[in-house]
């Protein structure tokens, strides 16, 4: 019997807000809260989430000034947990994407990824399928997470032939289209701020099936694992780390990029554990570090960059809606000395030797406001426990989760009681 290919009539569809309507499934906000500022806020609380989690877990990317938070390399930095905010919007651009081209349960999610592109980062023309092993990719989804205009200059997204001519991206858009050679697509140089996006690629070949590695990759990680310490971040090699402008990781030039994030927010790191300039670089990823600003440190310890990293931006994101009732917040912050200050110069030249560079790559806006909106460091200091709360709750549903996920070979939402 022959086998007939389906080949879609409709090659791409563009959704403004997706997000939004996304929440339209919750019934109560559908009834008392359908106003546009409502929607606004929602898209926001994900957008925010996606947002932390690629700032404080990215590594550099697949192409120059590129950089990426795939699930993968969440499991295998200890920061599984980080996969269930994903779920959500996961399975329903899926839903849609099936919807639209009409192959509903015949797809499965090839690649999911939080994916930024700095100053200088461009892509010319291209079908998403357009390498020799690229070609099980047959869809298509990127969902915008940030603003043209608002949180960065240039990146429009242009498509070759057809209408929509060109997308300007806005937090909560989505397009999506066919990954072979009647899409052809390009995006424009960034010439400032970061661009955001959720990028997705579908295959009609099971053997490509994300899910099934994710699942495979989380049993061995979760497993034997105890549920109290899961959510400590582990950093991965350090050259995934490390910026330099050739891409190259020598580690002469360049910059680590949690190291910069942090810089650029305004934070210095030190390392109070004997930890020499000639250190490897991968062995002063993993030391315990303490928070440094102005001439004031912080007298916490995070148990290593990482673990810094994604407090401060849990910061940035929850801003001083944290709950803060430190009230001997004096005694635990100290002065810097002499020789701390020397220490955390020399780590700077190891870890950040082009600062300007860093700074260049990771620039805001000038619009927006730099970095971090508020700093306080009882706030930090209540940024730690909220963190704790906000991640080992999530290290706790995919502890619950995962069995099911095992059970049906699938990642979804699983409503638990
Ligand atoms: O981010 C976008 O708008 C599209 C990116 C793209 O074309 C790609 O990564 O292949
Ligand atoms: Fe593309």
């Amino acid at each position: 019997m022959a086998v007939v290919e389906f080949e879609p009539q409709q090659l791409r569809l563009f959704i403004p807000n997706f997000l939004s309507l996304d929440e339209c499934k919750v019934s109560f906000f559908h009834s008392f809260f359908l106003s546009s500022f409502f929607f606004l806020i929602l898209i926001l609380i994900l957008v925010k989430e996606l947002e932390f989690i690629h700032k404080s877990s990215s590594t550099v990317g697949y192409r120059p000034n590129v950089f990426s938070t795939t699930l993968s390399h969440l499991i295998a930095t200890n920061s599984s947990h980080f996969i269930i905010p994903f779920i959500p919007i996961r399975e329903r651009l899926k839903d849609k994407l099936e919807e639209f081209f009409k192959c509903e349960y015949e797809l499965f999610i090839e690649f999911t990824g939080l994916i930024s592109w700095s100053r200088g980062a461009s892509i010319g023309w291209h079908s998403d399928d357009n390498r020799p092993y690229l070609k099980q990719r047959h869809f298509s989804a990127v969902c915008y997470l940030n603003t043209y205009g608002k949180d960065f200059s240039g990146g429009l997204f242009h498509f070759q032939d057809g209408e929509p001519k060109s997308i300007v991206p806005k937090a909560g858009d989505v397009v999506m289209y066919t990954a072979d050679d009647r899409n052809i697509h390009s995006v424009d140089e960034i010439t400032e701020g970061e661009r955001l996006t959720l990028a997705l690629w579908f295959s009609r070949d099971g053997s490509h099936d994300e899910d099934m590695k994710l699942i495979s990759l989380l049993s061995q990680h979760l497993l034997h694992e105890n549920v109290a310490d899961s959510y400590l971040p582990l950093p991965a090699s350090s050259n995934m780390y490390w910026f330099s402008k050739d891409q190259a990781s020598n580690y002469q030039f360049g910059f680590n990029i949690s190291w910069a994030r942090l810089h650029v927010l305004g934070y210095d790191i030190y390392i109070s554990q004997d930890s020499s300039c000639e250190s490897d670089v991968f062995e002063l990823l993993v030391k315990p570090v303490r928070l440094v600003r102005d001439n004031e440190l912080l007298d916490q310890e995070f148990v290593n960059i990482m673990h810094a990293l994604q407090v401060v931006h849990f910061y940035c994101w929850k801003g001083s809606a944290l709950l803060n009732n430190m009230s001997n917040i004096d005694s635990k912050v100290l002065k810097v000395t002499e020789v701390q200050r020397e220490k955390i110069s020399g780590l700077n030249s190891v870890l950040l030797n082009d600062n300007d560079f860093a700074s260049k790559v990771f620039c805001n806006m000038p619009s927006e406001e730099k970095g971090c909106i508020c700093f306080d460091w009882s706030e930090v200091l209540a940024a730690v426990a909220a963190w704790e709360d906000y991640a080992s709750n999530l290290s706790k549903q995919i502890h619950l989760q995962l069995p099911y996920w095992r059970m049906h070979e699938s990642i979804y939402n699983v409503q638990l009681e």
